[in-house]
């Protein structure tokens, strides 16, 4: 009995399993737990039978000296270990660098009998072929039974599995980002490396040497335990990249799977590999490709926090995200004040004919208000919206929200076609005009946002979801009061608009013609820039009382939406605090908040409610 091998855990493998579960642990889910037990699993009743052969037919063996003793099916139970933790600290390394992915966007509708549909078939036929011959070249090695034999088992044993797993996944294995697919396979292969080098030559584990190559990668590295440790992380990701390819089909085509439960079972899991990729929502697929975009090119801070949502709930986030954008874009980017009224008309429309009641015909019969809305608001967007607006307004999940806060949203926007070249602070004439403004731009995003939580995760008693809607109402101010605070100059030279109320301009000797000025004159001076401080800081005031007073109720929200709602309030909120900061209240730039930053702020929201 020895103590090497537990030794190589202690010291290489476990360090590393502690750290990612560091990492990963506030981003967990139930999911990714599932998915965990799930590859870990497989990996280990897949291994032992093919590990067992070797020992036994002394492949492999391990020196009494230096493993504890026990076995199962002959293997060491610090092999068996290995098996776990090896899969266990890939996955998590996966599941990390994977977060950020919205994997719907990688789905791919394959058309029959176009180019695109026979380039499909043309990779998934390399695929299979190349696994094919490796699992040929296997069979020939081991039958030869000379120094290439633990070469072609290793082929034989994982030829087949990543064969079959690429004929499932190998849209996603191909589509997805290099960083959810070579990088965990790259990276903890060369760590094995590293590890069984040194394992082998303090003799650890020893390879018989009839049944070697004797080549090595680098001294001390056999040519065998290299493409080991390279098939087994290729397996365990390609098994990761399957699951998650499933899931994505099942939370993407709602026509496929009405509904999904929060663990699919493994059959549930098959049958959505199996969903011919012709049979996809391609534009559905392209909507959601757009919105991501969208929401990645314009909000850094709703970008991060979309990351921590999950599966219909983030799809739908994503998708709401983008319609309110474009909407915005649509009237901000407009070359007049006639075209910018045309939008919010066009707008209007839409939204009317997507709620409209069901309808009787004149024989009696009834048009279901679902299909005949669907029908005819898309009729109408096809005619009336551009191109890369259109798949947005159509995949809104509408069945989902409320009609109202969607009009009080375009009543927002219209507010905003009252700022002109002659009246600089538009509708904002007091400080409760500027209350009503954000809680029709931002208050009503808020309700949007929580109606779409409660439905993704029924169970909010009715009492309780009026709680929420005003306090997340309130919240939708705040961040817009953080938002006004940051844009005051951007506003003031690319729209001549001053969102501030003339009574607080008043206050500091203003006026919104003197301070929209101000704030366009590259260099103001230390007098003007003393009163914009005094401004933002009673804009951010109001932004901080508000979000004080309504944060508590993030915690009242279902149990799997508290955490990345926290990280989408405290990530906008961070603007607020870098804008805070004594260094900036005096200038006249647009705060950003650092890419690691936002990530520390994210990750800090995520294990629980922040101090203030
Ligand atoms: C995670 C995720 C994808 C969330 C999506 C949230 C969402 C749908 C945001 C829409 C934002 C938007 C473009 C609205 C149009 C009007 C507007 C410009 C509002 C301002 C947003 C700023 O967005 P952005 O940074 O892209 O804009 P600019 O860079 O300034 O161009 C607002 C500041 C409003 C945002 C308000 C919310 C997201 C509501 C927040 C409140 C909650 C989520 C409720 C919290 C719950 C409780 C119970 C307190």
């Amino acid at each position: 009995m020895g103590y090497d091998y537990a030794l190589v855990h202690l010291t290489y493998t476990l360090p590393p399993a502690a750290l990612l579960t560091l990492l990963y642990a506030p981003l967990c889910t139930k999911l990714d737990l599932y998915e965990i037990g799930f590859l870990i699993t497989i990996a280990v009743t897949s291994t032992i039978p093919w590990d067992s052969y070797l020992i036994r037919t002394n492949i492999w063996s391990y020196p009494p000296s230096v493993v504890l003793g026990p076995k199962i099916f002959d293997i060491p139970i610090e092999e068996v270990f290995f098996f776990v933790i090896q899969t266990f600290n890939t996955t998590l390394l996966y599941l990390i660098l994977s977060k950020p992915v919205l994997h719907s966007v990688h789905l791919f509708k394959e058309a029959k009998g176009t180019r695109e549909g026979q380039k499909w078939k043309y990779i998934k036929l390399m695929g299979q072929l190349a696994f094919a011959l490796t699992f040929k070249k296997g069979i020939d090695y081991v039958r030869a039974e000379g120094k290439q034999t633990y070469l072609g088992l290793i082929f034989v044993w994982a030829a087949p599995f990543l064969w079959m797993l690429w004929s499932l996944a190998y849209q996603f294995l191909v589509r997805l980002p290099l960083t959810s697919t070579l990088v965990p396979i790259v990276v903890p292969t060369l760590y094995l490396w590293v590890v069984d080098t040194l394992a082998l030559k303090r003799g650890t584990w020893v390879i018989e040497s009839g049944t070697k190559t004797g080549i090595t990668l680098w001294p001390g590295l056999e040519i065998e335990e290299a493409v080991f440790f390279l098939f087994t992380n290729c397996l365990i990701v390609f098994g990761l990249v399957a699951f998650d390819n499933a899931v994505a089909v099942l939370n993407t085509f709602p026509a496929h799977f009405p509904s999904v439960p929060t663990l699919p079972s493994p059959a549930l899991l098959v049958r959505a590999l199996l969903v011919p990729a012709s049979t996809y929502d391609g534009d559905g697929i392209v909507a959601l490709q757009q919105s991501v975009q969208r929401l990645k090119a314009k909000s850094r801070s709703f970008y991060l926090a979309s990351s921590t949502f999950q599966g219909r709930l983030r799809i739908d986030l994503t998708i709401l995200y983008s319609f309110c954008r474009l909407a915005d874009d649509l009237i901000d980017n407009a070359k007049d004040a006639a075209e910018a009224k045309q939008w919010v008309s066009k707008l209007k429309t839409f939204v009317d004919l997507s709620y409209s009641e069901d309808e009787k015909k004149p024989d009696g019969s009834l048009v279901k208000a679902n299909d005949k809305n669907q029908g005819q608001a898309t009729l109408f967007a096809v005619r009336n919206f551009p191109d890369d607006v259109v798949l947005t307004l159509l995949l809104l999940p509408t069945q989902r929200l409320d009609k109202e806060p969607l009009c009080e949203l375009l009543k927002g926007f219209e507010m905003d076609l009252a700022f002109t070249q002659s009246n600089l602070s538009g509708p904002i004439k007091t400080e409760s005009d500027l209350d009503t403004y954000g809680a029709r731009v931002a208050g009503t995003v808020a309700l949007l946002c929580i109606q779409l939580v409660m439905y993704h995760y029924p169970g909010t008693s009715e009492v309780k979801a009026k709680r929420l809607m005003a306090s997340g109402h309130d919240m939708g101010i705040a961040l817009q009061y953080t938002n006004i605070a940051r844009d005051l100059a951007v506003d003031a030279t690319e729209s001549k608009r001053c969102y501030v109320p003339p009574g607080w301009l008043k206050k500091e000797k203003l006026t919104p013609e003197s301070f929209v000025n101000g704030l366009k004159s590259g260099t103001p001076d230390e007098f003007f820039l003393k009163k914009l401080g005094a401004i933002r800081g009673r804009l951010l005031e109001r932004s901080f009382g508000l979000y004080d007073k309504s944060r508590g109720a993030i915690e009242e929200l279902p149990r799997e939406a508290r955490a990345p709602m926290r990280v989408a309030v405290e990530s906008y909120m961070q603007i607020a605090r870098e804008l805070r900061r004594p260094g900036f209240m005096a200038q006249a730039g647009r705060a950003t908040v650092p890419k690691w930053k936002r990530i520390w702020v994210g990750w800090r929201a995520l294990l629980g409610p922040v101090k203030r």
